[in-house]
């Protein structure tokens, strides 16, 4: 199979339903996020906080770039699509899938949180508008679900009856 890349916004659920894919599937998960932390021994947090977003941006595409692009499923963080190159990347090499999720839904879940940087619980209108920037980078993927308000395992059927 070609690599199967998952993006979305952060919270949406991506690291968690790629790894029930993976166990269901038989296939190894990446996360592009716990390589890069892996590769350069910090935390997204402390990158983005010692060095800057833009270094880790840099990071995050040259793992995308080093992950194998067959048998794989690959997650990445929410940002990914930010580059065009990077989505070039995941639709010439895979196939895209999108997960939805209500951006409500995703800060309630996050409320407690704290390693995501470019979420911050006192400016949750940053959060949204940047959601919604991002909304039709997210679009541009082969398969989009919807899983508001849906169980891992009824996310996992619906990916299971959508893409086999
Ligand atoms: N369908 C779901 N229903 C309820 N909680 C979920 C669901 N999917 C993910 N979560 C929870 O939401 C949080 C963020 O999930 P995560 O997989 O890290 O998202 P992402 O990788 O997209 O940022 C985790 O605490 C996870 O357990
Ligand atoms: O949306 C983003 O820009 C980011 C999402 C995070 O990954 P998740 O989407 O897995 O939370 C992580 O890459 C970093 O905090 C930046
Ligand atoms: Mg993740």
């Amino acid at each position: 199979m070609k690599t199967l890349y998952i993006t979305g916004f952060m919270g949406a659920g991506k690291t968690t339903i790629g790894k029930a894919m993976g166990e269901l599937w038989q296939v190894p998960v990446l996360d592009t996020d716990q390589e890069v932390e892996r590769k350069w021994g910090k935390t997204v947090r402390e990158m983005f906080e010692q060095e800057g977003e833009g270094v880790f941006r840099s990071r995050e595409t040259e793992m995308l770039q080093a992950l194998p692009c067959q048998d794989a499923i690959i997650t990445t963080g929410g940002g990914i699509v930010g580059k065009e190159e990077n989505r070039q990347w995941m639709k010439r090499n895979g196939t895209v899938l999108y997960l939805y999720c209500d951006p409500e839904l995703i800060a309630e879940r996050l409320r407690e949180d704290t390693t995501r940087p470019l979420l911050q619980q006192d400016n949750l209108d940053a959060f949204f508008s940047l959601f919604r920037a991002r909304q039709p980078l997210y679009e541009e993927a082969d398969i989009q679900i919807d899983t508001t308000g849906k169980s891992i395992a009824a996310i996992v059927a619906e990916i299971e009856e959508k893409i086999k």
